[in-house]
């Protein structure tokens, strides 16, 4: 493993962190205590790079292959020194971008398609989906999935609940396991190899057993040992025997996990073709970085190769860069690491060398007055359009019962609330009990089984408010879930959107609540500011949420 130095690890991060003013706190992930760092950053400092692990020049090389390639770029009004040069057909604004390094012209790109088959998927993985009743792509998959096919690597950005989970899956599954397109002959040729095709890591066990259950959907029950999870807190030793029996193409994991069975010698990915970083942001931390390091320097290097040598040497793996939120820390890291990347959102696709530090990609960095348009699209991408959003002032001791009322003027059936500790967790899960609402909790303190059964029954409807922290903020996926409620004050403005997001669905209807002491009100403000988003003051009286006007 090579070390960086601290100073690069930092910029990783160091933008997530809008403002000195809001609360340094440790967080627990799943037990484990990290330490957020509020924004000591030097700008003159680069991020986790290739070069900083000996392969940039290597990279540029490629680059410079590829520079001639014919690349689709769809309504970028945000990339440097553009023209509008006419209406697509679908009525998409289409701009070519002057002064970026690659000459790009616009296709007939399959935004918003149809149906699937729109998107030249194979047969096999269309009847699967048909199954599993997937019937029309969103936007940020019909903009992913011909993209990735095309070879390139991608970020792909957009908001929580959009299915960016299948925008990936998809050209992987096409191309990798049971399902693939057939080869020129007709013969569909998957074998069992020793080999892993695809590394899919995301931050936490939850997120990870998630991804496993939407790939083992499509595979069906014949096929489903095709992919195999490598989370953390489950048995090593039956996970690396099940590597070796079931030799599986897909493997879905946490990074520790990967990392360490990798180490052990026991997960063979110098051919890797797919390397996914699902909430790229939050694996680019610094919770986590020896153990990416060492994903993103064995994940699809050929053997023997020299690390320092040049990209030939690795095999041609395509790595996929996916969050509601995307820094500008993320797009610079994914600019050295990847070859041509792009960055995909629903309806547009524009490359990475078009990204500006203060566009709309990065909604960390505050932007000035006049940017309030931006700022507003900002939001637009990470959070559902159709969330509404409010905040309640309550004392202390009176925020149990505050979110009491809440759930019942809403009526809400389906209510995720976050808090910042576990003790006071447990506390609130007790209170709601013993008012006769039915809640569970959930956090890094309860063992596997506990929280597996904890999720199940709250997704089953047996529990109606659950109450957890952090780490049920990315990824976790209850299309069901009505209500979000903010009992402690997220860190920042991007945790405000992932929890947000837990809500409000896939086009569903939601509502996020921050309840907050009086003090805190200003926090509320940030964000509102930060997200482009109204969060007005709302009060629970007489079993309804009444708006209080301002002055
Ligand atoms: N084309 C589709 N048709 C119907 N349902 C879909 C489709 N694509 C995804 N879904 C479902 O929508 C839900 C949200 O998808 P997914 O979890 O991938 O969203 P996401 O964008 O990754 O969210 P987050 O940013 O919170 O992780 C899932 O239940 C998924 O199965």
């Amino acid at each position: 493993m090579l070390a960086l130095p601290s100073t690069r690890l930092l910029l990783l991060f160091g933008e997530s962190l809008p403002s000195s003013r809001l609360p340094n706190v440790s967080r627990k992930v799943w037990g484990q205590t990290s330490v957020r760092f509020v924004s000591q950053v030097n700008p003159d400092n680069g991020p986790l790079t290739l070069s900083s692990l000996g392969f940039k020049s290597g990279f540029e090389k490629t680059n410079k292959i590829k520079a001639d390639k014919i690349e689709r770029l769809d309504v970028c009004n945000e990339a440097p020194k553009s023209k509008v040069r006419g209406v697509g057909s679908n009525g998409i604004k289409t701009v070519k971008a002057v002064g970026v390094k690659k000459s790009l012209e616009i296709e007939s790109a399959p935004f918003s398609a149809k149906s699937f088959s729109e998107l030249g998927l194979p047969p096999l993985l269309l009847e699967r989906l048909d199954t599993a009743g997937f019937t029309v792509p969103t936007d940020v998959q019909s903009a992913a999935v011909p993209t990735i096919f095309k070879g390139h690597d991608v970020v792909i950005q957009s908001y929580t609940g959009s299915g960016k989970t299948l925008a990936y899956l998809l050209p992987i599954l096409s191309e990798v396991g049971p399902l693939k397109k057939k080869s020129a002959n007709g013969e569909s040729e998957f074998e069992k190899k020793k080999e892993i095709d695809a590394v899919i890591v995301a931050p936490s066990r939850e997120l990870g057993m998630q991804i496993v259950r939407e790939v083992e959907k499509l595979l069906g029950p014949t096929d489903k040992k095709v992919v195999q999870q490598l989370v953390g807190g489950a048995n090593r030793s039956r996970q690396e025997e099940a590597l070796k029996k079931n030799k599986p193409a897909i493997v879905v994991g946490t990074p520790g996990r990967i990392a360490e069975i990798s180490a052990a010698g026991k997960l063979h990915t110098h051919s890797c073709r797919f390397l996914v970083l699902d909430e790229v942001d939050e694996l680019l931390s610094f919770n986590f970085r020896e153990d990416m390091h060492r994903i993103l320097e064995h994940v699809g290097r050929r053997s023997g190769a020299d690390p320092r040598g040049s990209i030939a040497k690795w095999a041609a793996r395509r790595t996929i860069m996916v969050s509601a939120t995307v820094p500008f820390s993320v797009i610079r890291a994914a600019r050295s690491w990847g070859s041509d990347p792009l960055l995909v959102q629903a309806k547009k696709v524009m490359p990475l060398e078009a990204v500006l530090p203060s566009g709309p990609v990065n909604i960390l960095k505050p932007t000035s007055g006049s940017d309030s348009s931006m700022r507003t699209q900002a939001a637009l991408q990470s959070l559902p359009p159709a969330l509404k959003h409010y905040h309640s002032v309550a004392k202390l001791k009176h925020k149990v019962d505050t979110l009491r009322r809440c759930v019942h003027a809403l009526d809400a059936k389906c209510v995720i609330a976050f808090m910042n500790h576990t003790k006071q967790l447990k506390d609130a899960v007790f209170k709601l009990e013993a008012r006769g609402m039915v809640a569970a909790e959930l956090h890094g303190d309860l063992g596997k089984l506990a929280r597996s059964t904890t999720l199940k029954k709250f997704k089953n409807g047996e529990v109606r408010v659950l109450v957890t922290n952090e780490l049920s903020a990315r990824g976790l996926d209850v299309a069901d879930c009505d209500l979000v409620v903010n009992l402690d004050l997220p860190t920042d403005s991007i945790h405000y959107a992932h929890r947000a997001g837990r809500t409000g669905r896939l086009g569903r209807k939601g509502t996020v609540v921050t309840i907050c002491e009086e003090p805190e009100v200003f926090v509320v403000n940030k964000f509102q500011k930060q997200l482009g988003i109204p969060i007005p003051a709302c009060e629970f009286t007489e079993g309804k949420l009444n708006v209080i006007e301002e002055d």
